[in-house]
């Protein structure tokens, strides 16, 4: 018997201005490898709530995560180090999807962990100095579906794009989208389930780490 290769639909193409772009890919894991993801996520990761420094101030972050991926790669944002101690056998099948479908090598994932709607991520670029010059960032959303909005980082900072991630969607921002624009994931009040969003990531390490 022939096996079935899995290819996910024709992405959508999102342009939020010239070189921004948003790529996002439906239903981009096959069966056997969405099938019971979110529940295992949730039990063979390290969730946290960790503590992050914003503007002087520490607040607890309004979502759990986790940080992974080849061992000894290390990510600081908020004032906060990670440093990842190899990939969880969970996420091999998963990084392998993403990056087949997305053409970009990951070395790291983020993990978001959000409870319900009151859970949340506030206005940001994903720009830290070890994502290098052009980080191209892709995530994989599972569970609630979410909205996931966008503001240009000058001028206006009015919200200019609002995407709704539902359950196995894969998003691709390129590099000019954290460079002129800040994604965030407000609270939502109605929604009682939780979502797990993976933002996978190409650290480059300081050649004398
Ligand atoms: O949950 C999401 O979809 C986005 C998470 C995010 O922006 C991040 O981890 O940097
Ligand atoms: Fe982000």
């Amino acid at each position: 018997m022939m096996t079935a290769i899995h290819r996910p639909c024709q992405p959508e193409i999102v342009t939020l201005a010239a070189q921004s772009h948003l790529t996002l890919w439906r239903q981009a894991l096959p069966r056997a490898v969405h099938e019971g993801l979110y529940e295992s996520l949730i039990s063979a990761l390290a969730w946290r709530q960790s503590v992050v420094r914003v503007y002087g101030r520490e607040h607890l972050t309004p979502r759990l995560t986790t940080w992974e991926g080849d061992e000894g790669v290390s990510y600081r944002y908020s004032g906060l180090t990670e440093t990842a101690s190899g990939w969880p056998p969970v996420l091999l099948p998963v990084l392998e999807h993403v990056q087949s479908i997305t053409g970009h090598s990951f070395n790291s994932v983020l993990g978001n962990f959000y409870r319900d709607g009151s859970d949340s991520i506030g206005y940001h670029s994903d720009d830290e100095t070890e994502l290098g010059p052009q980080p191209w960032i892709a995530s994989l959303s599972l569970g609630e579906v979410r909205d996931f909005v966008f503001r240009p980082r000058r001028g206006s900072r009015k919200q200019c794009a609002k995407i709704a991630l539902p359950d196995n969607s894969l998003l691709l921002m390129s590099p000019q989208v954290q460079r002129d624009f800040e994604h965030a994931l407000p609270r939502r009040a109605r929604v009682d389930k939780g979502r797990i969003n993976l933002t996978f990531r190409q650290i480059i390490q300081p050649q004398n780490a």
